[in-house]
């Protein structure tokens, strides 16, 4: 039986795939194999020993300490693009109402409740009418910080509205450059973005580099009048620097997903409580994937959307199946099988990969692995975890 904890609202059609003769899912199970989870911060917790992988339904992973947990061996998995649309739609929804002053309207509206004299009703809502007039998208200029999944979803649609879009990646993938249009500009630098855009969205993950990367010295940058909206993190802002540059002007409005007691009270302001991937269609694709990617993991060794190990399958045919994690130094793998050779175990099957500083090897032998195989592959210098799958 294996187990997994999860943490948040974790979508049910993901969690039937843990089949119920052989998984225990729960948000309490003790020594779980595995975690899946959304925004539940995991920094600064202690991790139980038992476990291998954890997955994060969603794209984000600052919140789980990645490089603590890669010399550990366990797998840290993400769900790429599986909410990407969901957010596209709500950047779509924020770019309206930054252009056409909709939730200061309402508000006012709302206001009217005990208005009852109905020529006094009407006079307030042609007050209203000329207090919050607004702008068109199209024609302006949007400036798509990231381009990966759902940078390059509304890139492609704002085009649609009429938008001029102008792109900033310096990281752009070879995958994620094919599903952008050839109408989005290149921007060659940050400010160059900036300094051209009327709305700047932001997709980038919250890295070092990116923290805070939207900053005095940035924002001093940008287009006056300018509308900013952060759905990506909070961390991507300094937010005394979006506030100060709120107050002068600098910036007209700044939408996001990320409330604080500062952002709250500023009428320039609009928040959202996270709810970029909150939709049922996002909430199952997550899930659905989070859990499928686990559930190959800890049956098969098989890794698919880590953001810490290589990609790497083997099909799944005879003989009994070993994996281990080592160092991506010479002559690990040599090690390992001259150590099965000498203990005349007859190797099936092989494949391994590395990335960056790790290498993980997928191994089907003959006979069974024994207990004391596996810490004899321990052992091996460099080799920082085995499994018998
Ligand atoms: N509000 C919400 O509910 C959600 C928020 N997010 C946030 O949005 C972020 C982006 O999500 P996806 O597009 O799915 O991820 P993605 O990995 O597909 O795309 C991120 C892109 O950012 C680029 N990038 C990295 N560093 C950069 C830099 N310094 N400047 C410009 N571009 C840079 C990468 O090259 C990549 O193309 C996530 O990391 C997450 O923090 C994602 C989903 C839901
Ligand atoms: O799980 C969620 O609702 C948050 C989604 C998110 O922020 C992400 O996928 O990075």
């Amino acid at each position: 039986m294996k187990k997994i904890r999860t943490y948040n609202n974790i979508a049910e059609k993901g969690l039937s795939i843990f089949a119920t003769d052989n998984y225990q899912v729960s948000s309490s199970t003790e020594a779980p194999d595995a975690i899946l989870l959304r925004s539940h911060k995991l920094h600064d917790e202690p991790l139980p020993e038992s476990v291998l992988a954890v997955a994060r339904a969603g794209a984000g992973v600052n919140n789980i300490p990645v490089k603590q947990y890669t010399p550990q061996g366990i797998v840290v998995f993400n769900t790429p693009g599986a909410n990407a649309n969901a957010v596209k739609e709500l950047v779509i929804a924020s770019l309206l109402l930054g252009s056409r002053g909709i939730t200061q309207s309402m508000s006012y509206v709302n206001g009217l409740v005990n208005e009852t004299d109905k020529a006094e009703l009407h006079k307030k809502v042609e007050l209203g009418k000329k207090q919050y007039g607004g702008s068109e998208l199209s024609g302006k200029t949007l400036g798509v910080v990231g381009l990966g999944a759902i940078g390059a979803k509304i890139a492609n649609l704002a085009l649609d509205l009429g938008m001029n879009v102008i792109g900033y990646d310096p990281k752009l993938s070879v995958e994620a450059a094919w599903q952008l249009s050839s109408r989005v500009s290149r921007a060659e630098n940050l400010n160059s973005l900036l300094a051209r855009s009327d709305y700047i969205t932001l997709h980038v993950p919250a890295i070092p580099a990116t923290t805070g990367f939207i900053n005095e010295e940035a924002l001093s940058a940008t287009k006056d009048g300018a509308k900013i909206i952060n759905l990506a993190r909070g961390e991507l802002v300094n937010e005394s620097d979006i506030i100060a540059a709120l107050d002068t002007g600098k910036i007209s409005a700044y939408i996001a997903d990320f409330p604080s007691e500062a952002l709250i009270k500023h009428d320039k302001v609009i928040l959202f409580p996270h709810l970029g991937a909150s939709t049922v269609e996002a909430e199952e694709n997550c899930s659905v994937m989070g859990a499928k990617q686990l559930v190959d993991f800890l049956e098969n060794g098989n890794i698919v959307n880590s953001v810490n190990f290589p990609t790497i399958s083997m099909e799944r045919t005879s003989g009994y199946r070993l994996t281990f994690a080592n160092d991506n130094v010479p002559k690990v793998l040599g090690t390992v099988l001259t150590l099965l050779a000498e203990l005349n175990i007859n190797v099936l099957d092989m494949v391994n990969k590395s990335r960056d500083d790790i290498a993980y090897t997928i191994v089907d032998v003959e006979q069974q692995p024994t207990l004391d195989l596996v810490e004899q592959l321990s052992a091996v210098e460099h080799v920082f975890h085995v499994r018998s799958v």
